[in-house]
C-alpha cells in the first residue's frame, strides 16, 4: 500500500467527517425545533377550559385534549428521533468507520465502494456514505475474504465479488493504522482488541465479530437457536450483538422492551449493560430467573443463590430436586392441571366484613356446573360472571338497608359532587337520584368483594399446591427416580414447613407459579419477541419449558457452556435432548463455538486440560505466561504468597480477581488483606457494583465475567476434593485473561491430577 493510498483515504475520512458535522447541526436544530413545539402545546394544554358544564361541552373538552395530546406524542417522538440520531452522529464523528470493501456484482455489474460503521449515514436519500455494519451488505464483511461472497438479504441470498478489503483504525478522526486484508476479519485487528486489559464494563465486539459468531447474530429462522461454547468463545458478546442487529433488522416493528435476557446474576447485568448503548441501541430487559419468578412472589423469600448455591446435597434432597427440575414434573404439573377441570380444584370462603360471603362450597358447585367442554381458563372466568351476578342482586338489595339510607343522609356537598364526577347530574325523579347516590355507597362497601372476584383471590394457590404434592406419587413411578414414598412424603413436609415460614427452594417455585398461570388460564406475555439465556446450564428442563409457556410468542436464543454447569452438573447433560421435545427440530439450530477468545494460549490450554473432555477447545493465538501453580505449607505461607502475587499482578498492571469457592472463603481472605494493609474490594451480593482495583468474589458470582488476573483462592484438597467439583473449578479458572495462580495449603487438589505438569509452572513455597 502506497502512502498516496493512505492519504487518499484520509481525504476521504475528512470529507464523511465534514459531512458528519453538518448532519449534526441539522439534528441539533431538530431537537431544538421538537423541545420548542413540545412547550407551546404544553402552554395549550394549560390553556384548554375544562367545559364541563353540559355534555357537548365535556365531550368538546376531551376531543381537543386528546389531539393536544397526540400532538405531544408525535413531537416527542420526533424529539426522540433526532436525539437518537444526533448520539449516533457523534459516535460517527470519532470512528466513521472500521472497514472498506470494494466489490461487483455479477461479472457486468459495476464495481462498487461501501464504508462500514456503527451506524450508517447518507448526504442523499440514496448515497450512503457509511453503511451500518447490521445493513445485509455489511455481512460480506464478517463472513469472508475475497472472492465470490454470498450473503443473505430479505428478498434472498446475493452474491458479490470482493475486490478489496480494507480496515482502518481511526481515532478521533485520524487514521492510525489502515491495512489491506484477504481474511475473513484480520487476525492483527482481534489481536488488538483481545490484548485491551479488562474493564469493568464489558464492550461491543463489532468490528472483529467472527464468521461463526456472525452467523448467531444474523439467525432469523431458528425459533430455537442453541449456542454451546467454550468459556471465553464470545457467547455473550455475540448475543449482545445479536440483540442490536434485530432491533435494527426489525426496526418499527421491535422494541428493546420487547426483547428479554435472562442471566445469571446481577452483576452480570451491570458488567453487560454499556453494550447496546455503545452501540446506539437501547437496552433490553434484563433479569434473572430469580428476579422474574420472585417478583411475583413479593412475600416469598425465594431460595438465592448463594443459598441455592452452598446448599446441602444429600442424595435423597438431589433425587428430589433433580425430579422437580425435569421435563417429566413439568408434564405432570399439566396434567395435574387439567385434571383440576373435573374435581379436586381448592377454593377459599369470598368474605365481606368477615363474614361468609360466597362459600366455597357454593364456588365449587358453581365452578363444577359447567359442561366439560369448560377448560380451566374458560371454566374460571365462567365461574367469575356468575360470582359477579351473585354480587350484583346483593347490591341491588343491599340498597334498600337502613345504613345505606343513613349513610345517603350523611353525605356532605362535596362527597355528592365527588360520587357525580363527571356524570351528566340531571334525574327525572328524587328517587333516581337516591338510588344512584345509594348505589355506589353500596359499592364502594363492596369493592373488596368485588376484587376478591375479578382477580380470583377464592382460589386456593396454597392447598392447591400441597393436594399437588401430596397426589404427586400417584401419577409418577417415584421409584423410577430412585425416591421411596417415605423420602417424597419428607420432601413435602419440609416444603409445606418451609412455606409457612415464606421460603420456597427455586424449583418449588417453578412449579407452583405454573400451576398457578394454569389454573387462571394464563397464557403467557405475548408481546415478547426474543427470549435470551445466559449460561443455560443451569437452568432445569422444567424453568425453560415454564418459560416458553410464559413466553409464547418469543424465538428463544440459548447460550451455554456444559462444561461450567455449576448448579445442575450432569443433569446438564440431559438438557439438549430434553430442549428437542419442546421446540420443533426443524427450527432448532445448534451452533458450536470451539475457539477461547478471552484467555491466553497457556491459560486455555491449562483450564481445557482440567475438563474429561475438553479437546475440542481451541486457544486463540495469544501468548502469555503458564499458569502458577503453588503449593505452600501452611496457611500463613499461602497467605504471604497471596500478597507477593498481588503485587507481582500491580506491577504488571493486571486487575486482579481473588476467587474463593464460598463467600465464608472470601471473608477470611478479605480480612487477612485488610490486616496486611492491602487494598481490596469483597463482592458479597450480587447488587454490588464492580469497581476498578482488586476483587474478591465467591465463585457463584464470577459466573459470565472476566479479569485481567484470577488468583484461585484455594486450590487445596481439602476445598475441591470431589469430581462433581471439576466444572466448578474449570469456571473459575476460565474466568481469567492474561495471568493465572492457583493457591493451595497442604495438599493440592486431585482435579488437578489430570494437567500435564509441562502446561504450569509449578512452585512449592516454604514456610
Ligand atoms: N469476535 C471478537 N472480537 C473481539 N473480542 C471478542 C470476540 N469474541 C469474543 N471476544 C472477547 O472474548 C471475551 C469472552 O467473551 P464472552 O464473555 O462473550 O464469552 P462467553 O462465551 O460468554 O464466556 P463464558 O461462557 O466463559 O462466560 C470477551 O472479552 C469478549 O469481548
Amino acid at each position: 500500500m502506497t502512502d498516496s493510498a493512505e492519504q487518499q483515504e484520509q481525504v476521504h475520512l475528512d470529507g464523511v467527517i465534514g459531512k458528519i458535522k453538518v448532519a449534526q447541526q441539522v439534528a441539533s436544530e431538530d431537537i431544538a425545533t421538537a423541545a420548542r413545539d413540545r412547550k407551546d402545546i404544553e402552554r395549550a394544554f394549560g390553556e384548554v377550559h375544562l367545559n364541563t358544564g353540559s355534555y357537548e361541552g365535556m365531550t368538546d373538552t376531551a376531543m381537543s385534549l386528546r389531539a393536544q395530546q397526540q400532538m405531544l406524542d408525535e413531537r416527542q417522538n420526533s424529539w426522540q428521533h433526532a436525539t437518537q440520531r444526533l448520539d449516533v452522529l457523534q459516535k460517527l464523528e470519532q470512528t466513521p468507520y472500521f472497514a472498506r470493501i470494494d466489490f461487483q456484482e455479477g461479472p457486468t455489474g459495476k464495481p462498487e465502494t461501501i464504508y462500514i460503521g456503527l451506524g450508517s449515514f447518507a448526504d442523499s436519500p440514496d448515497h450512503f456514505l457509511i453503511y451500518d455494519w447490521r445493513a445485509p451488505i455489511s455481512s460480506i464483511y464478517y463472513d469472508g475474504g475475497l472472492g465470490d461472497i454470498t450473503y443473505q438479504t430479505p428478498d434472498g441470498p446475493q452474491t458479490v465479488d470482493v475486490k478489496l478489503k480494507r480496515q482502518f483504525q481511526i481515532k478521533d478522526g485520524v487514521i492510525v493504522t489502515m491495512f489491506d486484508t484477504d481474511e475473513v476479519v484480520g487476525d492483527s485487528m482481534l489481536m488488538e482488541a483481545l490484548g485491551n486489559a479488562s474493564d469493568t464494563k464489558m464492550k461491543s465486539i463489532v468490528t472483529t465479530i467472527q464468521k461463526e459468531q456472525n452467523q448467531i447474530i444474523r439467525d432469523t429462522n431458528s425459533d430455537l437457536l442453541f449456542v454451546q461454547g467454550a468459556a471465553g468463545s464470545g457467547k455473550t458478546a455475540a448475543v449482545l450483538q445479536r440483540v442490536a442487529w434485530l432491533l435494527y433488522r426489525y426496526r418499527g416493528n421491535l422494541t428493546a422492551g420487547q426483547v428479554v435476557l435472562f442471566s445469571p446474576n446481577q452483576l452480570f447485568n451491570d458488567y453487560i449493560n454499556q453494550v447496546l448503548p455503545e452501540l446506539g441501541e437501547q437496552n433490553m430487559v434484563q433479569m434473572t430467573y430469580l428476579q422474574y419468578t420472585n417478583r411475583r412472589l413479593p412475600k416469598i423469600q425465594v431460595e438465592t443463590l448463594q443459598q441455592r448455591f452452598e446448599a446441602t446435597t444429600d442424595d435423597q434432597f438431589r433425587a428430589v430436586n433433580t425430579l422437580k427440575g425435569s421435563l417429566n414434573y413439568f408434564n405432570v404439573v399439566t396434567e395435574y392441571a387439567n385434571h383440576l377441570e373435573q374435581a379436586d380444584m381448592r377454593f377459599r370462603d369470598i368474605k365481606f366484613r368477615d363474614q361468609v360471603f360466597i362459600s366455597k362450597e357454593k364456588i365449587a358447585e358453581i365452578y363444577y356446573s359447567f359442561n366439560e367442554n369448560y377448560h380451566l381458563a374458560n371454566r374460571l372466568s365462567a365461574t367469575r360472571e356468575e360470582l359477579i351476578k351473585i354480587l350484583n342482586r346483593r347490591i341491588s338489595t343491599e340498597i334498600r338497608d337502613k345504613w345505606v339510607e343513613e349513610a345517603v343522609q350523611n353525605l356532605t356537598r362535596e362527597e355528592v359532587d365527588t360520587m357525580f364526577g363527571d356524570q351528566p347530574r340531571e334525574f327525572d325523579s328524587q328517587d333516581k337520584e337516591y338510588r344512584f347516590l345509594a348505589r355506589q355507597i353500596v359499592m364502594k362497601a363492596f369493592k373488596p368483594v368485588q376484587l376478591a372476584i375479578s382477580r380470583s383471590r377464592y382460589l386456593n394457590i396454597n392447598a392447591q399446591y400441597a393436594h399437588f404434592l401430596r397426589h404427586v406419587p400417584a401419577m409418577l413411578d417415584l421409584s423410577a427416580q430412585g425416591i421411596s414414598e417415605a423420602q417424597w412424603q419428607a420432601s413435602v413436609e419440609a416444603t409445606l414447613s418451609g412455606y409457612r415460614n415464606h421460603q420456597l427452594s427455586l424449583a418449588d417455585t417453578s412449579a407452583y407459579l405454573y400451576l398457578y398461570d394454569m389454573m387462571t388460564g394464563k397464557k403467557g406475555e405475548k408481546a415478547i419477541r426474543f427470549v435470551f439465556i445466559d449460561e443455560v446450564q443451569d437452568y432445569s428442563a422444567f424453568q425453560l419449558a415454564f418459560l416458553k409457556f410464559s413466553f409464547p410468542r418469543a424465538k428463544f436464543t440459548l447460550l451455554g457452556d456444559l462444561n461450567q454447569a455449576i448448579f445442575t452438573q450432569e443433569n446438564s447433560r440431559t438438557l439438549l435432548s430434553e430442549l428437542s421435545t419442546m421446540f420443533d427440530p426443524e427450527k432448532t439450530r445448534v451452533v458450536q463455538l470451539t475457539k477461547s477468545y478471552r484467555s491466553t494460549q497457556q491459560i486455555t490450554d491449562f483450564t481445557k486440560a482440567l475438563l474429561v473432555d475438553g479437546e475440542q477447545i481451541t486457544a486463540f493465538n495469544r501468548a502469555g505466561n503458564k499458569p502458577i501453580v503453588s503449593v505452600a505449607p501452611t496457611q500463613s505461607a499461602q497467605e504471604q504468597r497471596l500478597l507477593t502475587q498481588l503485587s507481582a499482578n500491580d506491577q504488571a498492571h493486571e486487575t486482579t480477581a481473588i476467587i474463593g469457592k464460598t463467600l465464608a472463603a472470601c471473608e477470611a481472605v478479605a480480612d487477612q488483606l485488610k490486616a496486611a494493609g492491602v487494598k481490596a474490594t469483597l463482592i458479597r451480593t450480587e447488587n454490588q457494583r464492580l469497581v476498578p482495583g482488586t476483587l474478591i468474589v465467591p465463585a457463584y458470582l464470577a459466573k459470565g465475567l472476566e479479569f485481567d488476573a484470577v488468583i484461585v483462592w484455594d486450590a487445596s484438597k481439602k476445598v475441591y476434593y470431589d469430581e462433581s467439583e471439576r466444572q466448578l473449578l474449570y469456571t473459575i479458572c476460565s474466568r481469567a485473561m492474561h495471568q493465572l495462580t492457583l493457591l493451595a495449603t497442604g495438599e493440592l487438589t486431585p482435579l488437578m491430577d489430570r494437567v500435564p505438569a509441562a502446561l504450569y509452572t509449578r512452585e512449592t513455597v516454604t514456610a
